[in-house]
């Protein structure tokens, strides 16, 4: 089994980072209202290394200091991290490992069972794009995924055959709940507040009466504006000065 301290110094110190980032994210989840007890998880891969971090299965959001974040392989493996040997990671584990060697580009992934979003994931309906704010964030609908079974690789193929063409960074597994994608783990939290967000508020929508449609070509206007103009570049300094 590899060990921490076989990794270089500076993959150490990025370990040592991704856990304090991988922990602090876990807080939004109940500060956001994405979680009950201890139903959700957070995972990012180490820069410079082939390893990531994701949180202890079962314990409490308020234990999740970074000394306790599992450090696994791409298979899913823990690594000797320094943790307790009993300490187990994620039950979904498998699943962001999956996401993580099939999709290169994925920096992050989460887990909830957040209400509004796992009730379209019960009923096995996509949210549909009829709101400025998803097609900003999501470019389209939130698609469903399969159904399938925890604890071996059919949530993370079901992850990744729904998400590996679509724009969205959010799949609603059927009969389960959200799993989100992002650059890195802040961007899978931020589309995990998001998928929430949207799935409320267009259920709240289905209560007054049809959500109206929008025309695609609008969509993509929306999406490609939020995704390539909103916000900050930081970019845009270097070029000026
Ligand atoms: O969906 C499930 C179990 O069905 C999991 O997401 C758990 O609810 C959280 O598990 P851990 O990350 O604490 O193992």
């Amino acid at each position: 089994m590899r060990a921490l301290t076989d990794l270089t110094a500076e993959q150490q110190e990025a370990v040592a980072n991704t856990r304090g980032i991988v922990a602090s994210l876990h807080a939004e989840l109940p500060r956001n209202g994405l979680v009950v007890w201890t139903a959700g998880n957070v995972s990012q891969r180490v820069p410079g290394t082939d390893l990531f971090v994701i949180k202890p299965s079962g314990v409490s959001y308020d234990e999740l200091a970074p000394d306790v974040m599992v450090v696994c392989e791409l298979d899913g493996t823990k690594i000797n991290d320094g943790t307790a040997a009993h300490l187990q990671p994620s039950s979904d584990t498998a699943a962001h490992a999956y996401v993580y060697r099939h999709m290169p580009e994925v920096g992050g992934v989460v887990h909830t069972h957040s209400p509004y979003a796992t009730a379209w994931a019960a009923v096995g309906e996509p949210v549909p794009c009829t709101l400025t704010m998803m097609a900003d964030e999501f470019g389209g609908p939130v698609p469903i995924g399969p159904f399938a079974l925890i604890g071996d690789d059919s949530i993370g193929r079901g992850i990744v055959e729904t998400l590996r063409d679509s724009r969205s960074p959010a799949v609603l597994m059927q009969n389960h709940g959200p799993f989100t994608i992002g650059k890195d783990a802040r961007a899978a939290v931020k589309a995990a507040v998001m998928v929430e967000e949207v799935a409320r508020t267009t259920f709240l929508a289905r209560q007054l009466g049809t959500p109206i449609p929008m025309d695609q070509a609008d969509i993509d206007r929306l999406y490609d504006r939020y995704q390539n103009v909103y916000g900050q570049h930081a970019d845009d300094d270097e070029q000026e000065s």
